[in-house]
């Protein structure tokens, strides 16, 4: 299964980093950063939708999809274009992401960075924010409850956002029971890569009216955005669509589709 192996992958590879850099000193660093940026209010529901701009260089459904040699200068490019957040995938082996982009891109932006990862134990958390992060993904399906619960409060307590991954309204629920307040909705099917725009308008009435709701992936054109809006998306977040080509219009393209339409009551 695609999603237990990258999440195998991922925590081994955390492991090895412990060899160097043990828990203690990631857990001193972490606590040593500046706060981590609200991005609870960045990304709160407005009359248009928001967006949240990935760093993707490669991935396992579509293979390499850019060098992005400079993961900072591309994060600004997403700022300048109007994005409320960034996502940084640092998963090496499948993503050829790192946590040095995320640190990078922490220094180059001023909006709330995510990290974008396989992430199921604390110390990858602390690693986060040791590297600056504001945002962790956590993904339902990889965790079993108790964990999810666990890492949930871990990043609360260090005083960043979760950003709870769901792709059925089974782990919807599982993200309402522990209180998620942003909760995501996967179209990728993270085992088949199976894409469906259609799933996000299905489960959103279990997301808690509390909680933001985040349409994930699958954005290729303006009209996807529409879409997702028309659907009850607060915010969408976009990988492939926005690493080639010129960044800065093509946001520009997706958060006007975003918008109210004329004659919409805003
Ligand atoms: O993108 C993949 O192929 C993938 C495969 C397995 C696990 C995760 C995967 N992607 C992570 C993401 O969810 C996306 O990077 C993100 O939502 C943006 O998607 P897109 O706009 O479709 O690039």
């Amino acid at each position: 299964m695609v999603l237990a192996d990258l999440t195998a992958g991922a925590v081994e590879d955390a492991q090895q980093r412990a060899v160097t850099r043990p828990l203690a000193e990631v857990e001193r660093a972490a606590l040593s950063r500046q706060p981590a940026r609200d991005a609870l209010a960045a990304l709160a529901p407005a009359d248009r939708v928001k967006i949240i701009a990935e760093v993707k260089r490669a991935s396992p459904s579509r293979g390499d999809l850019a060098s992005i040699p400079d993961p900072a200068h591309q994060a600004s490019l997403y700022e300048q274009g109007g994005a409320s957040a960034i996502s940084v995938l640092t998963e090496g082996r499948r993503f050829k992401g790192s946590l040095a982009d995320l640190e990078a891109v922490t220094t180059a932006v001023s909006l709330p960075v995510l990290r974008k990862d396989f992430i199921a134990t604390p110390y990858q958390v602390l690693e986060a924010r040791a590297s600056g992060a504001d945002l962790v993904l956590l993904i339902v399906a990889a965790l079993e409850q108790p964990l999810l619960a666990e890492l949930h409060a871990l990043v609360l307590e260090l005083g960043m956002t979760p950003l709870v991954e769901t792709h059925s309204a089974d782990e919807v629920s599982r993200a309402a029971d522990i209180g998620a307040r942003l909760v995501g909705v996967n179209a990728r099917d993270l085992s088949t890569f199976e894409l469906d725009r259609d799933l996000f308008g299905r489960v959103a009435d279990r997301i808690p009216a509390d909680a933001i709701k985040v349409a994930e992936s699958a954005v290729l054109a303006p009209a996807d955005v529409a879409h997702y809006r028309a659907a009850g998306a607060d915010v969408v977040l976009i990988g492939e669509a926005l690493v080639t080509g010129d960044p800065v219009a093509t946001l520009g393209a997706f958060l006007a589709a975003g918008a109210p339409t004329e004659g919409e009551s805003a």
